[in-house]
């Protein structure tokens, strides 16, 4: 997935603006200065630190909108459920439903004495298509309770910011994001999504990018080829984010963030960054924000005052 070039000069206000074979790809290695601001926690995959990513007062801006927004628990997709639907009924219909629809042949043959071809492939396929129907059915009852099985695995409260005002803060972290990926483009970033965990609560681990973007992510702008966290508060006990694969662990302070790249750059899915959001012994506030491959057509996508203040910035 190569991403469009930059729609607007590159403007930097920390960091050297990486040459441009670098940010033809989100996905790409950035050549950004290993130094106090920035740290890479990992490389390839790419995992950055952005000290002060935000000034404390957009921090507290941010708060404040998201304590005087209603937040909701926080919604759980279930990625990859179309692959996971065509992989059991292809399993189903390459065996069980063909062994089915064999011995109704079998028997009619022998229990019932049909002779006729005509008539026993016509039992033979009618079996074999009732079959598969039931199988469909009891499929898809399996994959809803299954994605009911994955809210239980998020216990935060999250509000997407989609006010026609941006909130304080709001516009410097879309700034901010790309002044550091100058390949992306403000319409392919989702709305920045307040997120709350009292203590206790929790994210298990889990993936933002999908296996089955292109099929099930299309009004979301297709693959998350980048996760911006922007940690809102200082959190001393707990609450780190944390990837089990790569053996490192963020914790989060007020204003700093977490950048990673969900999927490679030509959008393949990267297993290696699934990541969990410990749960904290006090509340934790995050700001994310997902980049996808495309410009975004849905809801979802960065709202249309903070485009406009982002054009005339
Ligand atoms: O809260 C965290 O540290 C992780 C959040 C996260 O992974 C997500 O919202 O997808
Ligand atoms: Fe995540």
């Amino acid at each position: 997935l190569i991403l469009p070039a930059p729609r607007r000069p590159i403007r930097t206000r920390h960091h050297a603006a990486p040459p441009l074979e670098f940010v033809k790809a989100v996905g790409a290695h950035l050549p950004l200065a290993d130094d106090a601001q920035t740290t890479y926690v990992h490389r390839d995959p790419d995992v950055l630190i952005l000290r002060n990513f935000i000034k404390k007062e957009d921090c507290d801006g941010l708060l404040a909108a998201g304590r005087a927004a209603s937040l909701e628990k926080s919604p759980v997709e279930y990625a990859g459920w179309t692959e996971d639907a065509a992989e059991l009924l292809q399993t189903w219909a390459s065996g069980p439903a063909a062994w089915i629809a064999l011995a109704a042949v079998l028997i009619s043959v022998n229990i019932f004495g049909v002779e006729d071809r005509i008539q026993l492939a016509e039992t033979g396929l009618g079996v074999y298509v009732v079959n598969l129907g039931l199988a469909a059915v009891a499929i898809f009852g399996f994959l809803d309770q299954r994605k009911e099985k994955l809210q239980a695995l998020r216990t935060s409260k999250s509000v997407a910011l989609r006010g026609s005002t941006p909130a304080q803060g709001e516009v410097a972290c879309y700034e901010r994001l790309l002044e550091l990926l100058p390949s992306i483009t403000p319409e392919s970033c989702e709305a920045l999504t307040l997120i709350k965990y009292d203590p206790g609560d929790a994210l298990a681990p889990h993936y933002d990018a999908n296996r089955a973007a292109d099929a099930e992510d299309v009004a979301r702008g297709g693959q998350t080829l980048a996760t911006l966290l922007v940690y809102l508060n200082d959190v001393d006990d707990g609450g780190r984010t944390r990837f089990n694969k790569l053996g490192i662990t963020v914790a989060p302070r007020k204003g700093d963030a977490c950048l990673f790249f969900p999927a490679d750059a030509s959008g393949q899915f990267d297993e290696r960054l699934e990541h969990e959001g410990e749960a904290p012994g006090a509340e934790k506030w995050i700001g994310r924000i997902w980049v996808h491959a495309r410009p975004i057509i849905g809801e979802t996508g960065c709202p249309p005052g903070t485009l406009e203040a982002l054009r005339n910035r």
